[in-house]
């Protein structure tokens, strides 16, 4: 899987509400009413990324949940982090 340019992943998140391309990484950080509705989201996000295979780099304090993906394996942000960001975000929206 190969890292994708700046340019592509600057249009890609273009799609994407949630979403920032910082340092060479995808970056969101959300606030939930609660830190029970925080966790309750991580527990979802968790089941995806194991059946993606692809897994958060994510700090949680309280009711904020920090998310950054990029793909070790490849040193970079590729088509995987691109993936995994659409489903976190379409799971927070509940789509
Ligand atoms: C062997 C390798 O660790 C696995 O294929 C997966 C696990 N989850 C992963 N998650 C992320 N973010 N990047 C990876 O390269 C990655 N690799």
């Amino acid at each position: 899987m190969s890292i994708l340019s700046e340019d592509l992943i600057k249009i890609k998140l273009q799609e994407l509400e949630y979403w920032d391309y910082i340092d060479g990484a995808l970056h969101t950080s959300l606030d939930f009413k609660s830190f029970r509705d925080a966790f309750a989201m991580m527990t979802r996000i968790a089941f995806e990324a194991e059946a993606q295979n692809h897994h958060p780099d994510w700090s949680n304090v309280y009711n904020n949940l920090s998310i950054k993906l990029f793909t070790h394996d490849a040193g970079g942000v590729t088509e995987k982090d691109i993936k995994m960001a659409t489903s976190i975000e379409n799971i927070i929206k509940g789509e």
